[in-house]
C-alpha cells in the first residue's frame, strides 16, 4: 500500500501527531496557519486532513484535493467543513465529539460565573489601581435559586446543566432530540419551544450546533421573553446569538450582560460593539477546548480514527455515513467484498438504466444493522456503472439521487437454503434481474443469479455465458479457452430447464482478450458472453 499522507494544518497536540508519525504506512505534515490560497496549493497531494477550527474546508478546496478521503476535526463543530461539497467528492468527514465536553462546559459555566461577578472588569480596576472604586462598582448577581435554560441538552448542556444545579439553579432545557426520560434522570424541565424556556429565565446557556435552524436562535424577541437582569452565555457559536440584538437589549437594562467564548465573526475586532459594556461581560477568544487535557484527548482521537480510516477503513465518528466500528467491522466486514461483488455482478449483467437497485437481507444477517452492507452493494454498482472513477462509499447515495436510481432495503424473514442471503435486485420497467450470495465457512460465494443456482468466488476473472441447453457446448467454449491459453480455475453450470437454457459461470486464471469474447459470442448455440472482472 502506498504511504498515506496526512496534513494536520491547525495545532494539534504532540501526541496525536507522533502517533502518525509512528506508523509505517503514514506520512504526516504539520503545516498550521495556512492562507486559504496556500491550502489550495498544496492540498492536491494528501489522502487525510486534520483540522480544528481555523481551517476553512471550503467546496473550492473539497474540489482541488483529488486525492483526499478523510477530513478529521480535532473538536465538535464542523460548521468549517463544507460538509455537502465532501460527501459530493466522496469525503469523510470525522470529528471527535466527547474529548472536549468537560473542558467547554467548565468554561461557559466559567463564563457564567465570571459574567455574573463581574471577574474581568474587576481584575483590570484592581491592577489599573482602583481598588475602592472597582469594589463600589461591581456589585454582583447571585446564582443561586436561578432559573437556568440550557439550549441544546447534548453533552456539554447536560454537564453545564449539572454544575448548574449544584450550585442551587432549577434548570429548564429545549433541545428537540430530548426524551422525557432523559429529562427526568437529568432532572430538568423539558421545554417545548426555545421561547418556552427562554420565558422566565434569568441566565441562557448555549450547546447547539451551528446550522441554518439555529442561526440567530437568541434574537431581539427571545431575549425580551427573558427576567429583567438576566445573563446570557456562549460557548458554542457566535452565530447562534444576533450580537446586534443582544447589545441592544443589555444596554436597555434589559439583559444585565453576557459571557461569551464565541463570535459571529472570528476573530472580532477590537471594536465589536459588545466589547465596551462596563460590567457584567466576560470574553474569552474560543478557548472551550482550550485545555491541556481537551487537546491531548481530541488530538489522540482524532490521529487514531484517521490512522484507522486510511489503513484499515474503519470508521469512527463520521458525520456524512454510517460508522464502522471495530466491533461492527468484525461482525459485517466480511460481507463488504461479497456485497461490492455482487454490485458488479449487477452492472454487468443487469439491465441498463434501472429504475431501482433493491438490497435485501434473509436469515441472521436481517436482524443485524445492514445499512453499510447495501450502500456497499450501490458502490459496487456504480463503480462498474459509470467507471469514471467519481464515486466512492461516501457519495454513492447522493450519486444514485442525482441519476433518478432508487434505492431500496428491506429485510426478508423468509427461510432459505442458506443461514443468510444477501439478494441484490435491479429493476427496469418491472423487470428483474438479481444475483444473491452468501458466506459458506468463511469464504464468500455468488450462489444466484437470475433465479440459477451457481458456486462461484467474489474475485476473480469471470466469463459468464448462456448458452442452448444442448450437448456440446460447455465442450466448445472449454476448448475455445483452452485454444487461447486461457487455464479455467473454476466451473459452474446452472440450467433453466423450462426456457431451454443453461449458464455457466467460467472463472479463469488470466482475464480474456476482447477478440475470445467476440468469437465465443458468434459460436453456434452460445446466446451471450460477458467477461467480468473483479
Ligand atoms: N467553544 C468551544 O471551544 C467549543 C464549542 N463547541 C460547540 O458546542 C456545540 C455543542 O457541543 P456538544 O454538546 O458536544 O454537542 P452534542 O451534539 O452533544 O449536543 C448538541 C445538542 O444540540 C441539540 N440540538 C440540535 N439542534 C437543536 C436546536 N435547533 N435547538 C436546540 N437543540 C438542538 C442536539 O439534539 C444535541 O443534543 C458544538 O456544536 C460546538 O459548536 C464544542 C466544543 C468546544
Ligand atoms: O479546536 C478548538 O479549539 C475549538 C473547539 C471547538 O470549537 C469545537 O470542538 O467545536
Amino acid at each position: 500500500m502506498a504511504k498515506q499522507r496526512i496534513l494536520v494544518s491547525d495545532p494539534i497536540s504532540d501526541i496525536g501527531v507522533d502517533l502518525l508519525r509512528n506508523h509505517p504506512e503514514i506520512e504526516v505534515d504539520v503545516n498550521t496557519g495556512l492562507s486559504p490560497e496556500e491550502l489550495l496549493k498544496i492540498i492536491p497531494s494528501y489522502h487525510g486532513l486534520i483540522i480544528r477550527s481555523q481551517t476553512k474546508v471550503t467546496a473550492e478546496v473539497l474540489a482541488a484535493a483529488t486525492e483526499l478521503k478523510a477530513v478529521g476535526r480535532a473538536g465538535v463543530g464542523v460548521d468549517n467543513v463544507d460538509r455537502d461539497a465532501a460527501t459530493n467528492h466522496g469525503v469523510i468527514v470525522m470529528n471527535t465529539p466527547t474529548g472536549n465536553t468537560i473542558s467547554t462546559a467548565e468554561l461557559a459555566f466559567t463564563l457564567m460565573l465570571s459574567a455574573a461577578r463581574n471577574i474581568g472588569p474587576a481584575h483590570a480596576g484592581v491592577l489599573a489601581g482602583d481598588f475602592p472604586a472597582a469594589r463600589k462598582a461591581y456589585k454582583g448577581i447571585e446564582i443561586n435559586n436561578k432559573r437556568l435554560a440550557v439550549i441544546g441538552m447534548g453533552r456539554i448542556g447536560a454537564e453545564f446543566a449539572k454544575r448548574a444545579q449544584a450550585f442551587g439553579m432549577t434548570v429548564v432545557a429545549y433541545d428537540p432530540f430530548l426524551t422525557q426520560a432523559r429529562a427526568d434522570q437529568l432532572k430538568v424541565e423539558l421545554a417545548e419551544s426555545p421561547d418556552a424556556a427562554l420565558t422566565g429565565a434569568d441566565v441562557v446557556t448555549l450547546h447547539v450546533p451551528m446550522t441554518d435552524d439555529t442561526k440567530h436562535i437568541i434574537n431581539a424577541d427571545r431575549l425580551a421573553l427573558m427576567n429583567k437582569g438576566a445573563l446570557v452565555v456562549n460557548c458554542a457559536r457566535g452565530g447562534l446569538i444576533d450580537e446586534a440584538a443582544l447589545k441592544a437589549a443589555i444596554e436597555s437594562g434589559h439583559i444585565a450582560g453576557c459571557g461569551l467564548d464565541v463570535y459571529e465573526d472570528e476573530p472580532p475586532s477590537a471594536d465589536h460593539p459588545l466589547f465596551n459594556l462596563p460590567k457584567h461581560v466576560s470574553f474569552t477568544p474560543h478557548l472551550g477546548a482550550s485545555t491541556n487535557e481537551a487537546q491531548e484527548n481530541v488530538g489522540i482521537q482524532v490521529a487514531e480514527q484517521l490512522r484507522d480510516f486510511l489503513t484499515t477503513g474503519e470508521i469512527r465518528n463520521a458525520i456524512n455515513m454510517p460508522s464502522l466500528d471495530a466491533a461492527a467491522l468484525s461482525e459485517i466486514g466480511g460481507y463488504l467484498d461479497l456485497a461490492t461483488s455482487l454490485g458488479k455482478f449487477l452492472a454487468k449483467l443487469g439491465p441498463a438504466n434501472p429504475d431501482s437497485i433493491r438490497v435485501s437481507y434473509h436469515g441472521e444477517l436481517a436482524e443485524k444493522d445492514t445499512s453499510l452492507i447495501s450502500r456497499t452493494v450501490l458502490t459496487g454498482y456504480l463503480e462498474a456503472a459509470r467507471p469514471d472513477g467519481q464515486v466512492n462509499i461516501v457519495n454513492s447515495p447522493a450519486v444514485a439521487r442525482d441519476m433518478g436510481l432508487e434505492t431500496v432495503e428491506s429485510t426478508i424473514t423468509a427461510q432459505t437454503e442458506y443461514a443468510e442471503l444477501i439478494v441484490a435486485e435491479l429493476r427496469k420497467d418491472g423487470k428483474k434481474f438479481r444475483v444473491a450470495g452468501t458466506i459458506i465457512g468463511q469464504s464468500p460465494r455468488i450462489v444466484e443469479i437470475d433465479h440459477l443456482f451457481v458456486d462461484t468466488n467474489i474475485k476473480g476473472n469471470f466469463l459468464i455465458v448462456r448458452n442452448d441447453d444442448r450437448p456440446g457446448i460447455v465442450g466448445l467454449v472449454g476448448s475455445a479457452l483452452g485454444s487461447a491459453g486461457l487455464n479455467i480455475a473454476n466451473l459452474s453450470l446452472a440450467r433453466n430447464k423450462s426456457e431451454g437454457n443453461a449458464l455457466n459461470v467460467i472463472e479463469l486464471d488470466t482475464s480474456p482478450s476482447a477478440e475470445i469474447v467476440a468469437s465465443l459470442s458468434d459460436a453456434p448455440g452460445v446466446l451471450s458472453v460477458t467477461a467480468i472482472e473483479i
